[in-house]
């Protein structure tokens, strides 16, 4: 598959496209732009399970695209599709279409591993490979062959990590001994490392302290420039801070009792939490279930 980098960076203001006022940390939003991920008629199916359903979604480039909702209403399923990691588990099946820049990513001729290298992600719990700092951002690069000077390659993912002033010193040292703030920042340079286009986060801040959640959403206000990120948070006022478009989801419940999630609502961010369409929406920003 074929993967274009050439979309206009909307963050820059030379780029030619124009933006909106909200939004996010009193930035602009950006326009939706050509879409680098479109979700359509997406159902995800565990078993015998209809767990998703009939989810239409449009992600922008080098923008950040929020998922909330309740518990269970199938904001990671909807997330894993678009890198296909719905494929390690056993009995799941995806339904409808997910394309990417315009190509079918469940085409039968495209390589799932290329496609998670250039579509990366991060977890909720920091999962640093048991290696030296340098090793584990250098592990990515290694194993894809990639040229060029490894001693850079880890500078530069460090640092565009925000991570490389607190250990260049110690590069060596196991990645265990950071602390999980910093072992999360470190995931984040694992994944840069491979070159990737997108990142994918689930929930990355959820075993973290309000510093180092804090620092996170720095780190992804700035990979925005260059990345496009998607991220699930259960944290409302995260998704409020640091993205531009935000999807709302929901668990309903179907004639035959079967409980499913499915998309409620997707807009620019300023808009899900002032004016949703949705009274469910609005309930759910204000707290009133979920
Ligand atoms: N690996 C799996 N095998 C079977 N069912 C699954 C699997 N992962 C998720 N599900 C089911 O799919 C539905 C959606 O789960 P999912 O984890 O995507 O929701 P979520 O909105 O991300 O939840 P949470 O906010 O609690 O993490 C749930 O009913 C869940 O039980």
């Amino acid at each position: 598959m074929s993967v274009s980098n050439t979309a206009a960076n909307p963050r820059d203001p030379e780029s030619g496209v124009t933006a909106p006022d909200t939004a996010a940390k009193g930035r602009s939003t950006p326009e939706l732009g050509e879409p680098v991920f479109d979700v359509s008629g997406l159902s995800v199916v565990y078993g015998t399970n209809r767990a998703v359903r009939d989810v239409d979604l449009k992600v922008g480039p080098q923008q950040i695209t929020a998922m909330i909702g309740p518990s269970g209403c199938g904001k990671s399923t909807v997330l894993r599709t678009l890198n296909r990691m719905n494929d390690l588990i056993p009995g799941a099946r995806v339904e409808g279409k997910v394309t990417y820049h315009g190509e079918d990513l469940y085409a039968p001729e495209v390589d799932p591993i290329e496609v998670r290298r250039r579509i990366g992600m991060v977890f909720q719990k920091p999962n640093p490979f048991p290696k030296s700092i340098y090793d584990n951002v250098a592990y990515g690069p290694r194993i894809n062959g990639m040229r060029g000077n490894m001693d850079e390659i880890v500078e530069q993912s460090l640092t565009k990590a925000a991570l490389w002033d607190e250990v260049k010193d110690k590069l060596k040292d196991n990645a265990f001994a950071l602390s999980g703030g910093q072992q999360q920042r470190l995931c984040i340079a694992r994944t840069i490392a491979v070159n990737p286009e997108v990142i994918l986060m689930d929930e990355p801040c959820s075993a973290l302290d309000p510093i180092a959640t804090l620092k996170i959403e720095d780190l992804m206000y700035e990979l925005a420039s260059e990345y496009t990120i998607v991220i699930v948070t259960h944290n409302m006022q995260q998704a409020a801070r640091v993205s531009d478009r935000t999807a709302f989801f929901t668990a309903s419940v179907d004639e035959a009792g079967d409980r499913f999630g499915n998309l409620v609502e997707y807009d620019e961010t300023s808009t899900i939490f002032s004016k949703p369409s949705d009274q469910r929406t609005e309930d759910y920003i204000a707290g009133r279930f979920g």
